[in-house]
């Protein structure tokens, strides 16, 4: 499958000061692609520089292959959702869509019937948009958003400010959008957040990539092995050895009375029939995942990282 957008050591420089490092994004049709960073990582940058608000220092953007630049009309093709959104407060949620698609000189009531079941906005439709909550407006403003059939959707923290109904409702959102095959890149700060609705990752941290990969890809590696032992510091002694001898740089501790091996990337079967062979007794095998946040904390580990301000829980 070709790439829908392709980001290549993408640059930013404020006065002589470096934000976005050599960034690369690979977003493939059908994906909902998490941009995932502490306050200040980047991201809103990288996404102005993708959206052509500001000027990207060094790197390409392609879009289907071509720059995008080349594109006749970008934002035909890519909607977004990048600052709070220019509503008019006195006008109805219909009243909205209608005036914005006029000013794309279109007419078309069916689309518009369309993007209000979309997001949901069907029963509110008639009211005045200052009356609804701030899930409404941000639906509203993705609806607006998507009235010319993007390819791609771009939404810069679409959950900052959400109250936790608001914030489940937009998951709920972009999973049915993205089953309607719609390309979604969503940026958040938020890791359960995106670790509940991402295919694919890219993590930054002060402006560079950490990890860029299939969600599933990343958990994998990041994975943590604790081994039930009854005789546990002899099981540990066997596994740091057998782990130092193959190479291995995963971290084993004695947790519980039980072996943990963090970021045990490795087959666990053959450290099994290993151990076995050389006369320890494992009861119990259990293979852990290690969540987003562990794992953000484990790319980041040692730097001045920021991690005390990035949020781990949407609530
Ligand atoms: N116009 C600008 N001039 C100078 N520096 C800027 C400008 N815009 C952003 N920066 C700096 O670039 C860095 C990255 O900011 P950016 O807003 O892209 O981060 P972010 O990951 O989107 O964070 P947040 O979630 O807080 O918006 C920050 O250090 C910020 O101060």
């Amino acid at each position: 499958m070709k790439p829908l957008l392709e980001v290549k050591r993408l640059s930013k420089t404020y006065d002589g000061r470096q934000v976005v490092h050599d960034l690369d994004m690979t977003i493939y049709p059908g994906d909902i692609y998490g941009f995932l960073g502490p306050n200040g990582a980047g991201k809103t940058t990288t996404i102005r520089m993708i959206l052509g608000l500001i000027q990207k220092s060094s790197g390409e953007i392609l879009f289907a292959g071509k720059p995008l630049h080349l594109l006749a009309d970008p934002y035909a093709q890519i909607g977004c959702l990048v600052e709070s959104p220019g509503l008019y407060h006195n006008l109805t949620g219909r009243q909205n869509l209608v005036l914005f698609q006029k000013l794309r000189k279109a007419k078309d009531s069916a689309r518009i019937e369309e993007l209000l079941e979309m997001v949901d906005l069907q029963s509110a439709a008639d009211r005045k948009v200052k009356d609804y909550s701030l899930g409404m407006k941000q639906r509203l403003a993705i609806a607006i958003a998507l009235l010319p059939n993007p390819r791609l959707l771009i939404l810069d923290e679409p959950t900052n400010g959400l109250d936790p109904a608001g914030i489940s409702e937009m998951r709920t959102f972009l999973k049915k959008l993205s089953e309607q095959g719609m390309t979604i890149l969503i940026s958040s700060h938020l890791l359960d957040e995106i670790e509940k609705v991402a295919t694919r990752l890219c993590i930054i941290n002060q402006g560079r990539q950490v990890a860029e990969a299939p969600l599933d890809q990343l958990l994998h590696t990041h994975r943590d092995l604790e081994l039930v032992s009854p005789k546990p510091e002899a099981l540990y002694k066997f596994v740091t050895d057998w782990l130092q001898m193959r190479g291995h740089t995963a971290l084993t501790r004695l947790v519980d009375g039980n072996v943990l091996i963090e970021g045990f990337s490795d087959d666990s079967a053959l450290l099994n029939t290993a151990a076995i062979q050389s006369g320890h007794s494992i009861s119990e095998l259990r293979i852990k995942t290690s969540r987003l946040e562990d794992m953000f904390f484990t790319f980041t580990e040692g730097g001045d990282n920021h991690v005390g301000r990035l949020a781990s829980r949407s609530v």
